[in-house]
């Protein structure tokens, strides 16, 4: 019979605890209604969060007044942007409100294999073709909901950043957005922009425990059970 130790040695444990530690990135999609407000806390959450990084995605709309090729969006002609789609460097792409947007392939992935969180600001339709990719195990999805209609309408407005024609078409778009709310892991309401903002970082919180704990204790709790084993025989 051979004598069992004790516990685990305190280089195992170490060991267990840094695996634990070790987890590929979160692909953690924001998606709402236009106007609803996921810029406003993308930009909040990846301020002060050296783990995120912020898929930029290339569209073919023209840039707003302010944004920068290369920091909002990669802009692109319709025909730059239908080569990417044929050279397949877009993750997903989808047409919304008459343009097109897509999430360049490499730098999430290169993100994801360094153990680096992506933040995605894409529709409904993006966020689908995510959940059904080969990344899908690594997807967390969060849906922000206005606190009502005219609200809704009043952000977009307060905006100024965009004609009323747009404006228009975005609201007519609003309610097919909302109806894949439930296509969502999480869903809350953007009524309080803070309490919002403290809201989804408790739910990224809680996504980064889960991811890091599982894989990284595998091998320690197999070590566990040799050591049941070993006090049995
Ligand atoms: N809780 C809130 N209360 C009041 N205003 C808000 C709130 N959240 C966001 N806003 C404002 O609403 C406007 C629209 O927000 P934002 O641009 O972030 O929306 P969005 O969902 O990213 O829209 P889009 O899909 O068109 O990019 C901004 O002017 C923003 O400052
Ligand atoms: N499917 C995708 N949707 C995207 C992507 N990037 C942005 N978006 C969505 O487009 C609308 C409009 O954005 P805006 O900047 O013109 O106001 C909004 O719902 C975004 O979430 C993308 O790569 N793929």
């Amino acid at each position: 019979m051979t004598d069992a130790p004790a516990s685990a040695p305190a280089s195992d444990v170490a060991e267990a605890r840094r695996q634990a530690e070790t987890r590929r990135g979160i692909l953690f999609i924001l998606s709402s209604p236009s106007g609803a407000g996921k810029s406003t806390i993308s930009r909040r959450l990846l301020a002060d969060d050296p783990e995120f990084s912020f898929s930029i995605s290339a569209t073919t709309r023209a840039p707003r007044p302010g944004e920068v090729d290369g920091r909002e969006y990669h802009f692109r002609t319709r025909e730059q942007f239908e080569a990417m789609v044929e050279a397949g460097e877009l993750l997903e792409h989808a047409e919304v409100f008459g343009n097109f947007y897509g999430t360049p392939r490499a730098p999430v992935e290169a993100a994801l294999e360094a153990g680096r969180d992506v933040l995605f600001d894409v529709d409904w339709q993006g966020g689908q073709q995510l959940r059904n990719s080969a990344l899908r195990e690594a997807v967390a999805s969060v849906f922000i909901l206005p606190p009502s209609i005219a609200e809704l309408e009043r952000r977009l407005r307060a905006r100024a950043q965009d004609p009323d024609a747009v404006i228009a078409h975005r609201m007519a778009r609003a309610r097919d957005e909302i109806s894949h709310w439930d296509a969502y892991d999480y869903v809350l309401i953007n009524d309080d922009l803070d309490r919002c903002e403290q809201e989804i970082r408790r739910i990224l919180a809680a996504e980064r425990l889960r991811r890091a704990r599982r894989p990284g204790l595998v091998g320690f709790v197999q070590g566990l059970n040799r050591e049941f084993q070993d006090r049995r025989s």
